[in-house]
């Protein structure tokens, strides 16, 4: 079933939190929710999740606007929020009984199914500890465990990892990959590249409550261009060193200047060239400048720069 989400908004007195978000997601898919902080994010996974009631739009499931429908929102979703509110004293399977009971779920129903989704989790030789002395990575598995109890058909993570060793963050993306693998849906907001590089079928990057790209990695990767090239003209540039390097490029066919007000004066660059004919072109236009060069660096624009440069708004 394709989840559809329909120009949701919604504002806090004068702050407009998210002034529209609209994106489909269909069964075994991977959305990452990228932003900087204050985005919107969290706000959407909150109206998604009940816990706010957006100002207008619509979430759609089997064509049904499910925002009408709370409780079905909640047997659909599960949900990992950033924080972490759990007892401290109960157990790890005396928490997912309490869950299964908020729930309304028959814990003898469920048991098994806990008892599984610990084992799968790593927990099950802590299952019967106190939550009070787990680790934070053990929290959040637990938490994900929780999430999971319920069988939902859509999984939504904020930042589920951060914080997280190696080993315990790709227990998590293994878990994600499974349950995209029976059908599920997943929602990711994360600030960690490596992890939406990993885990993404499709990137959503919110700016200011407004959607400033969306689609998949490789799409959003092409449509920045071929090369991401940065290069410094001396150690320390100046905004006027900056601004000479910027001009030379201006104009210049297949060659887009991304921004020149950090260390660097980064440019796109479309078309099939090689990479060491890419080298060559720029460093020719920059002698033909008369300028010298300090640092080139060239490479395949990775998910970060498509972040990057998307938020300036000059790609
Ligand atoms: N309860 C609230 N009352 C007033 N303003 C709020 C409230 N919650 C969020 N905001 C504001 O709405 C905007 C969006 O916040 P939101 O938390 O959704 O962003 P975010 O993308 O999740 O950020 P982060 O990456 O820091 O979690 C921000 O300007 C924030 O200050």
């Amino acid at each position: 079933m394709t989840l559809e989400i329909k120009d949701l908004k919604k504002s806090y007195k004068d702050v407009a939190a998210l002034r529209s978000l609209s994106f489909s997601l269909s069964p075994g898919r991977i959305l990452a929710l990228l932003g900087p902080n204050g985005a919107g994010k969290s706000t959407a996974i909150k109206i998604m999740t009940t816990l706010v009631p957006p100002d207008g739009g619509q979430i759609l499931w089997e064509g049904r606007d499910i925002l009408r429908e709370p409780r079905k929102i909640r047997d659909l979703v599960g949900y990992v929020s950033q924080e972490l509110a759990m007892d401290k004293v109960l157990t790890a399977v005396e928490f997912m009984q309490f869950t299964a009971g908020i729930l309304h779920l028959k814990w003898r129903d469920h048991r098994d199914r806990a008892l599984q989704l610990l084992d799968r989790l790593g927990l099950k030789e802590a299952q019967d500890r106190q939550i009070g002395k787990y680790s934070g990575g053990m929290k959040r598995r637990l938490d994900l465990a929780t999430a999971l109890l319920h069988n939902p058909r859509i999984l939504i993570l904020d930042e589920p990892t951060t914080g997280l060793d190696i080993e315990a963050r790709e227990l998590i993306w293994s878990l994600i990959r499974d349950f995209t693998k029976e059908g599920g849906s997943v929602i990711l907001a994360s600030h960690d590249f490596q992890e939406v590089q990993q885990l993404a079928d499709e990137v959503l990057i919110l700016d200011r409550g407004v959607v400033s790209q969306s689609g998949t990695p490789q799409a959003l990767k092409e449509q920045l261009g071929q090369f991401v090239v940065r290069l410094q003209t001396r150690e320390y540039m100046t905004a006027r060193d900056q601004e000479q390097a910027a001009a030379v490029f201006a104009g210049q066919t297949g060659l887009r200047v991304l921004n020149h007000d950090d260390t660097w004066v980064a440019l796109a660059v479309q078309g099939e060239s090689a990479m060491s004919e890419v080298q060559g072109t720029i460093l020719s236009h920059l002698e033909g400048a008369d300028l010298p060069v300090f640092s080139l660096n060239v490479q395949h624009p990775n998910m970060e720069d498509v972040y990057r440069f998307s938020l300036r708004g000059d790609s």
